[in-house]
């Protein structure tokens, strides 16, 4: 009679297997059956799985609020993504907590003991940009008096959070692919090349897909970035979470104001809560945290009322500021040339106060992207 044995080795899929017989006495064998590729997937997703609940993972994820299904169903997978080391893609428009997500998912992973580096790629110097991601050496540029650590290195074990990555010149995105591919960054002026182990989170709230066949982004790196993929949803899409996320900012600006002499604890009405309801958040939460920062420092009311925090609003205050139009039956009145010429004032005064960084402005003014704000300068030129 033959009887197999399981031996286990040093991991938990590496098995030997031994036979035993009268003849042969115990021998190593071999079975027809690859235990390791039928169970890993199986055991692999067990872990992930019994991870997800850790209590570590819970408290990576406390502060984050998710009521809503879709916000339930987004940081489930994120918990799961936050142990299986994958490069990661979060997707989302601005101020819809990205970055908060990606601090989550690398608080909840294996390499929370590491650094946390963020960089926003739409705000680096075109020529410095090399040199603040993969750093540089001594001489190298003028200016380079010694030699310098750049992110992706100061961030070594732990995660680079890359926000806006939409934005990096087309060299940069080569670097970057070697980084993820290869594991390797070279220094600015340096000759070797050196490892690297850092995990990418990249976010942006641009469409990728549509910028790979634009030829704008290389469909190479999008492909290494976007191994995991989390599409956070606009506040005006998740109202399950509004009441809840505007108590828990209303309770973050009352403690940060807690040290002022004159602080008043301020709570807010179901009234005020229905009125930041209706309202379309262009800039998601940090709209609505800066609406409740300016209704709790300009109200005198303890609870805050419908009519503070439509106070509080910078674009109800914008269109407040309109005139009232009047036309006659007769008039003409370019409206589109009208329209045009508002576009320019706002994109001037925009980019003015953003230092000509398209991006910054555009954000600024509600569009989508640099592209948008680039066309609707060339329309209404
Ligand atoms: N689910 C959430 N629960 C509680 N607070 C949140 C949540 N999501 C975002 N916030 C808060 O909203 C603010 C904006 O979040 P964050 O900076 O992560 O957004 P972002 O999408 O990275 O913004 P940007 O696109 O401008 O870089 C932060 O103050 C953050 O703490």
């Amino acid at each position: 009679m033959t009887a197999v044995s399981v031996l286990l080795g040093e991991g938990v899929y590496n098995c030997k297997f031994f036979q035993s017989s009268k003849e042969n006495k115990v021998e190593l064998t071999t079975l027809p059956i690859d235990f390791s590729a039928t169970y890993k997937k199986v055991a692999a997703a067990r872990i992930v799985n019994s991870h997800a609940r850790s209590p570590k993972v819970e408290n990576a994820f406390v502060a984050m609020v998710a009521n809503s299904p879709e916000m339930k169903d987004l940081v489930t997978k994120a918990k799961k993504l936050a142990n299986s080391d994958l490069p990661t893609l979060v997707l989302g428009e601005t101020g819809t907590g990205k970055e908060m997500l990606s601090q989550a998912i690398h608080h909840a992973g294996m390499r929370s003991d590491n650094p946390f580096k963020a960089v926003n790629c739409g705000a680096l110097p075109e020529s410095l940009s090399d040199s603040i991601l993969f750093g540089h050496v001594k001489g190298s540029f003028t200016g380079a008096d010694k030699d310098h650590q750049g992110l992706f290195e100061q961030a070594s074990g732990g995660t680079l959070f890359s926000d806006e990555v939409g934005e990096l010149s087309a060299s940069i995105q080569v670097k970057l692919l070697r980084a993820l591919q290869e594991g390797e960054i070279t220094r600015v002026g340096d000759t070797n090349s050196r490892k690297v182990d850092v995990r990418v989170i990249a976010a942006t709230h641009q469409n990728l897909q549509q910028m790979v066949l634009n030829g704008t982004f290389r469909e190479d790196l999008f492909y290494r970035l976007a191994v995991g993929v989390l599409k956070i949803p606009a506040l005006r899409q998740r109202s399950a979470d509004i009441e809840s996320l505007t108590q828990s900012v209303l309770m973050q600006v009352n403690q940060q104001v807690s040290k002022h002499p004159d602080f008043e604890s301020k709570e807010i009405s179901q009234d005020g809560i229905n009125f930041i309801k209706q309202q379309t958040w262009p800039g998601n939460i940090r709209e609505l945290w800066n609406t409740l920062s300016r209704a709790v420092l300009f109200s005198d009311n303890k609870i805050l009322q419908a009519e503070d925090i439509k106070a509080a609003l910078i674009s109800h205050e914008n269109k407040a500021s309109q005139p009232p139009v009047v036309l006659s039956a007769e008039e003409y009145f370019d409206l589109p040339q009208h329209i045009d010429s508002i576009k320019r004032n706002y994109i001037e005064a925009a980019l003015k106060s953003c230092l000509d960084s398209k991006t910054k402005a555009a954000k600024m003014l509600c569009l989508n992207n640099h592209q948008t704000l680039s066309n609707w300068l060339k329309e209404s030129s």
